[in-house]
C-alpha cells in the first residue's frame, strides 16, 4: 500500500494542480478554473450525471458509488441529477442534447458523463447524431481545456501492447483543445463539386484566442510537471497548423523555464509507440489530441484505464473517461469502470478543489490493482478476472479500509 500511496503522489497530485496549488512557480493566476474548486470550504455540491449510452450507464453507476463513499470519508455531500444526453437523449426527447440538460449542466457544481454512441444511432443526420450531443455540452460549458493522463501504473506494465522496457515509467499528459478545430469549424457539410460530384467537407480553423489560452494552459501543466512542453501539429501542410506553431512559439517567451519542443503530428503518432517516455506535456488541437490520446491509451494497457477533465474559465468542469460507448460490451458487465472512477478522482479534485476525496479514489484503485482484480481488457495470467460491478465493490472495499478522517 505505501508503494500505491508513493505512486498516487507521484502521478496525480504533484503533476498539475492549476487550482489549488501554492508551490507552483507561477506568479501569474490560475488560467483555468471552475466554479466549485475555489469554494473547498463548501461540503455539499451538486453534480449533474450524464450515463449516456451503451456501457456509460455501467462505469458511471461504479463510480457514483465510488464517489459517495470516498468523499462521505471527508464529509462532503452530493445532490445528483441524473440527466439525458446522447442516444438515450434521442430516443426520450428527440434531440441528443436537450435544453434541460446543459441548463441543469450549467448550474451544477461538476458534471460527470459516462459516454454516449452506438450502432442504433450510426446512420442518423448529423444534427441527430449522438456525437453531436457530447459535441453540444462541451461547447455549452465551454470546456475548452481537455486533460488526458496516460500513466502506466507498475500494476499494469504487462498488461500494455508494448515491451515492459518501452512502457515502464510512462507518464504523460495530452492537453487536448476541446472546442474548436475541425469538429466545430465552418463551412462544413456536403456538396457537389465542379465535376458535379459528391463531396464531404469540413474546416480546421482556429483564432488566436483559442490557441493562446490552449497553450497558456498547457505551459502551466508542463510548469507542474517534468518542465518539458511537446506541442503538436501538421506544419508542414496546414495553415491551421502554421499559425497554431506561431502562437506556440511566441507564447513560449512567458515561460522561458520551460523545455517546447515542435513535432508534426504523424511523428508524434510513432514516437509514442517508439519512445513514449520522451514526452511529459501534449499540447494539440482538438482531433490530433482525440486521436493521440486513444493511442497513448494502450501503452497504459487500456483504455478502460484513462480518465479527463475538461476545463474552462469559469463554470463546471465536465469529467469524461476518454473511452466511447464500447456497444461490443455494454450490458455484459465487462467494461473496466476504472476510466470513470478515475475521472470522478478528477472531478474531486480539479472540478472541487477536494485533494483529500480524490487521494482517497486513487488510492483505492491502485489498491484493486495491486490485490489482482482486472476487468477482462486488462486481465494477464495470474491475476482475478472480474466484471465491471465487481470491480466496482472491489474499489468500495479499498476506499473503506482507508482510515476514516475528520468529519
Ligand atoms: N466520449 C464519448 O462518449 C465517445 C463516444 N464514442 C462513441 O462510442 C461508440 C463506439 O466507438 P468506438 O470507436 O468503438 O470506441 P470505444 O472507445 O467505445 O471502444 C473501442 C474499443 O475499446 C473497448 N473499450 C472501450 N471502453 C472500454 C472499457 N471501459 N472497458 C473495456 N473495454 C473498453 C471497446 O470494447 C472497443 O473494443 C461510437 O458510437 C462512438 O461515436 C467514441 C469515442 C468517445
Ligand atoms: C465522439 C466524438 C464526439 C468525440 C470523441 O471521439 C472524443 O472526444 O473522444
Amino acid at each position: 500500500m505505501a508503494a500505491s500511496l508513493q505512486l498516487n503522489a507521484r502521478h496525480f497530485s504533484p503533476s498539475f494542480q492549476p487550482f489549488h496549488s501554492s508551490s507552483t512557480k507561477s506568479s501569474k493566476p490560475n488560467l483555468v478554473r471552475c466554479s466549485a474548486a475555489t469554494h473547498s470550504s463548501k461540503r455539499s455540491y451538486k453534480i449533474t450525471l450524464l450515463p449516456g449510452d451503451g456501457i456509460g450507464p455501467e462505469v458511471i453507476s461504479v463510480a457514483k458509488d465510488v464517489l459517495v463513499l470516498a468523499a462521505s470519508f471527508e464529509g462532503i455531500k452530493f445532490e445528483f441529477r441524473e440527466m439525458l444526453l446522447g442516444g438515450a437523449a434521442l430516443d426520450a426527447t428527440g434531440v441528443p442534447l436537450p435544453d434541460e440538460t446543459l441548463a441543469v449542466s450549467k448550474e451544477s457544481d461538476a458534471v460527470l458523463l459516462g459516454a454516449i454512441g452506438g450502432y442504433k444511432w450510426d446512420k442518423n443526420e448529423k444534427r441527430l447524431k449522438p456525437e453531436t450531443g457530447l459535441l453540444q455540452i462541451r461547447e455549452g460549458l465551454k470546456v475548452f481545456a481537455n486533460l488526458r493522463p496516460a500513466t502506466v501504473f507498475p500494476q499494469l506494465v504487462d498488461a500494455s501492447t508494448l515491451k515492459r522496457e518501452v512502457a515502464e515509467g510512462v507518464d504523460l499528459m495530452v492537453v487536448r483543445e476541446l472546442t474548436g478545430g475541425i469538429y466545430f469549424g465552418k463551412p462544413r457539410g456536403f456538396g457537389t463539386n465542379e465535376n458535379g460530384e459528391e463531396t464531404g467537407f469540413n474546416t480546421e480553423i482556429y483564432a488566436k484566442h483559442e490557441i493562446d489560452r490552449i497553450t497558456r494552459v498547457a505551459f502551466e501543466i508542463a510548469r507542474k510537471r517534468r518542465g518539458k512542453l511537446c506541442s503538436v501539429d501538421k506544419s508542414n501542410v496546414l495553415e491551421a497548423s502554421m499559425f497554431w506553431r506561431r502562437r506556440v512559439q511566441e507564447i513560449s517567451a512567458e515561460y522561458p523555464d520551460i523545455e517546447l519542443s515542435h513535432m508534426y503530428v504523424d511523428n508524434a503518432a510513432m514516437q509514442l509507440v517508439r519512445y513514449p517516455k520522451q514526452f511529459d506535456t501534449i499540447v494539440t488541437n482538438n482531433i490530433f489530441g482525440d486521436i493521440l490520446s486513444d493511442e497513448a491509451s494502450m501503452i497504459t494497457g487500456s483504455i478502460g484505464m484513462l480518465p479527463s477533465a475538461s476545463l474552462g474559465d469559469s463554470g463546471p468542469g465536465l469529467f469524461e473517461p476518454i473511452h466511447g460507448s464500447a456497444p461490443d460490451i455494454a450490458g455484459q458487465d465487462k467494461a473496466n469502470p476504472c476510466a470513470t472512477v478515475l475521472s470522478a478522482a478528477m472531478l474531486l479534485r480539479y472540478g472541487l478543489g477536494e485533494d483529500k476525496a480524490a487521494d482517497r479514489i486513487e488510492n483505492a484503485v491502485l489498491d484493486t490493482l495491486n490485490k489482482g482484480f482486472r476487468t477482462g481488457d486488462i486481465h494477464s495470467a495470474g491475476t482475478k478476472l472480474v466484471g465491471c460491478k465487481q470491480l466496482g465493490e472491489e474499489i468500495m472495499k479499498s476506499v473503506d479500509s482507508q482510515a476514516p478522517a475528520v468529519v
